[in-house]
């Protein structure tokens, strides 16, 4: 960025500055609130409303609760004339909305606005002129004085055609420009215009101040403003209206220091539609207000339905991040995040806050129509062991032990780190599934019986491979007389040391959930159970978790029917097949997997899959006129050499000598 020496503040501190502003901290009742969504929103499409739209979404704007909505530029099109036309005729205001238009300090123009709001029961006609400097010797070249004539001329015009024309109108005038025009001057201006219109507390004008391009920082507004506030003639007659853009990203605060500074109403859009970075957006206005317990006014509860109306009628996008509406704004990705909103959500639920304090949320999602399921908390590698258990807890009501938290939480992301992805609440369910409760097994429990002496005697009726036997053992509790006949029969020790259930809360309600955390040789391995039975339950949740040792699944894996999808993966795959593919396809870890693969083909994962690609080799030497060389190329190597040498290993002799064989 070399050249900044070109540029210069082209804004301008009133001569009198005074900080009234700096004392207030809040703004503690809403603003008049106008929509010019219709108007600046729509002139500055790339392809503006038709009729039918701005009809559309004039309800919307009623809907949403605005009281005063600029309609559009009448003179501008034949489009935005019928519309003000339609309105009128149609009877389509309601009584309590005020509709406004815009209109240039031109004589044809004006009398062409007028035109259009004839009959109108209530309409603001609102004029505006340039008053900035570089409007003034650029594009008017006239001095003040012959633009406070454009402004003055205008406005005694709309008021001998307010006296002709049937209706009821109200006046409003823009310094359009004012962020590049001396205050001084502006304020002038104004009070030229005001001075014509001579307002009343019963006919109130209003004075409209722009930040037409955002050029200044919003304290520097907010003196402007108050300037402003304290010069204008006939003041209490006057609502002091702003009108903020957002070249500088700081609309927003614009409008809230603008206040704090004395202006009574606000122009802006949804969404911050408007010129170049848009109009200042009267959501996030709204929406910050109402996070400090004030009552806004409009109503933003179904924002899916205002974003959708929006995005289909301007053909614009709503950012991903835009406050308040935005996909992502309530969502949290990462660990710290969720750990602390899933507290502070436990926090409210139990009751120990009435008001909303959860940290990260500004405010509840609930509120403009999000969802605590789907919106909140989101899984993907940067989450943790919180954010996996919220949405266990929340979408599949499994609540699991503070213990098993953090091993389900690396889990989960490393599945989401591998594959690069997000994952859905069903995914993080079936990989929670997949792992502790349908996990493979090389036994079962097919019965147990239970009697009460001094303990507990179970006999337990084991299946292991073509081998059932019922043992006998005893114990202080059922699951633990269970525990000690799965470890008389295959001869193994380790410590039953967690125990926790609660009944399902969803889906199922009848349901309960056991969790059993067996500690080996300093390791936890955990099961869960899911079952009517809380026996069974406990049970099913134990075998999970005596599977999980290495004694155990050490002695049969032949028999997992999850080894065939194994070899039929790797036959499909076999090009670039890798084992960090298969773990996160059938989430085992890669130890694991390297285990089973030896015991079920006898070779490592690595000459497995040369074999497979050897045999396809073979296959297409046979039946294709391929060379050697594609051949080569297809089943996965661009050495030929290398795959001759391979091929040689494999069946004794190369390639060609294979295809030419008889
Ligand atoms: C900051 C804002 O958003 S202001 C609102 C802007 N919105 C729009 O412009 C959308 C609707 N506008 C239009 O459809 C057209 O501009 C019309 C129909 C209003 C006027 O069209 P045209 O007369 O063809 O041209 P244009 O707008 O370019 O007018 C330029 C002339 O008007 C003058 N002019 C521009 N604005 C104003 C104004 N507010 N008051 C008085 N004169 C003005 C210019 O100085 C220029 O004068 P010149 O002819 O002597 O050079
Ligand atoms: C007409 C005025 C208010 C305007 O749109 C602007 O200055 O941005």
């Amino acid at each position: 960025m070399k050249n900044s020496s070109k540029y210069e503040r082209q804004y301008f501190m009133p001569s009198e500055v005074t900080y009234d502003w700096v004392k207030k901290e809040y703004i503690q009742a809403p603003p008049v609130w106008c929509s010019v969504d219709l108007r600046d929103g729509n002139q500055s499409l790339i392809e503006p409303m038709s009729l039918e739209e701005k009809l559309e979404f004039f309800q919307l704007l009623v809907d949403v609760g605005f009281k005063e909505i600029e309609v559009g530029f009448p003179a501008a099109s034949e489009t935005e004339y019928q519309f003000m036309r339609t309105l009128i005729e149609k009877d389509m205001i309601p009584d309590d909305v005020t509709v406004q238009v815009l209109t240039q300090a031109r004589e044809h123009i004006i009398k062409k606005t007028f035109e259009a709001v004839k009959g109108a029961p209530h309409a603001v006609v609102h004029l505006y002129n340039s008053t900035s400097v570089a409007q003034r010797e650029q594009v008017f070249k006239k001095d003040k004085e012959q633009i406070l004539k454009i402004a003055v001329d205008g406005a005694k015009l709309l008021k001998t055609l307010a006296d002709e024309t049937e209706g009821n109108f109200t006046f409003e005038y823009s310094p359009e420009s004012f962020s590049g025009t001396e205050v001084e001057y502006a304020v002038e201006v104004c009070n030229a215009v005001l001075n014509v219109w001579e307002p009343t507390a019963d006919n109130k004008a209003i004075i409209n101040i722009p930040t037409t391009v955002e050029n200044a920082m919003p304290h520097v507004f907010a003196t402007q403003l108050e300037y402003v506030h304290k010069h204008l003639a006939h003041r209490d007659n006057v609502v002091l209206s702003l009108h903020p853009h957002n070249d500088r990203g700081c609309g927003v605060a614009t409008a809230e220091l603008g206040m704090l500074a004395g202006a009574d109403r606000i122009e802006g859009t949804l969404f911050g539609n408007g010129e170049r970075t848009g109009n200042v957006d009267i959501i996030t206005l709204a929406m910050n207000m109402f996070s400090h317990g004030v009552d806004p006014k409009l109503d933003f509860s179904d924002m899916k339905k205002i974003r959708e109306t929006y995005e289909r009628l301007t053909r614009m996008h709503v950012y991903e991040r835009q406050p308040y509406s935005g996909d992502l704004v309530f969502t949290a990705f990462s660990g710290s995040h969720q750990d602390a909103i899933a507290k502070g959500m436990a926090w409210r639920d139990a009751g120990k806050s009435e008001k909303w304090t959860v940290p990260y949320l500004p405010i509840d999602p609930q509120d403009v129509g999000r969802q605590y399921d789907s919106d909140v908390i989101r899984i993907n590698s940067q989450s943790g062991k919180g954010g996996v258990n919220y949405i266990l807890k929340q979408s599949y009501g499994i609540n699991l032990p503070e213990k098993m938290r953090e091993e389900v939480g690396y889990l989960v992301k490393g599945v989401s780190d591998r594959a690069h992805k997000e994952l859905t609440p069903e995914w993080v369910y079936q990989i929670f599934n997949d792992n502790y409760v349908n996990a493979k097994s090389v036994f079962a429990i097919d019965e147990c019986h239970f009697k009460q002496t001094d303990g507990i005697i179970a006999d337990a009726t084991i299946q292991h491979g073509s081998d059932t036997r019922i043992v006998t053992a005893s114990g202080n509790g059922r699951l633990d007389a269970v525990s000690n006949a799965i470890k008389q029969y295959f001869n193994i020790s380790y410590e039953l040391r967690y125990y926790e259930e609660h009944s399902l809360t969803r889906g199922s309600s009848s349901k309960a959930v056991a969790y059993v955390g067996i500690v080996c040789q300093g390791k936890t391995y955990w099961g869960v159970g899911i079952d009517a039975d809380i026996i069974k339950a406990s049970i099913e949740a134990l075998i999970v978790a005596v599977n999980k040792l290495d004694q155990i699944n050490t002695a049969d894996t032949v028999n997992d029917p999850r080894m065939i999808e194994i070899m039929n993966y790797i036959q499909a795959n076999y090009i670039d097949v890798t084992l960090d593919d298969l773990a996160e396809k059938f989430y085992l870890s890669k130890p694991y997997l390297s285990k089973y693969i030896k015991e079920k083909s006898g070779v490592t994962f690595g000459e497995l899959v040369k074999k497979v690609r050897m045999k396809k080799a073979r296959a297409m030497l046979k039946s294709s006129s391929m060379t050697v060389e594609n051949i080569a190329l297809t089943v996965g190597y661009q050495n030929v050499e290398h795959f001759n040498r391979l091929f040689k290993k494999a069946y004794n002799m190369t390639p060609v000598q294979f295809r030419n064989q008889k």
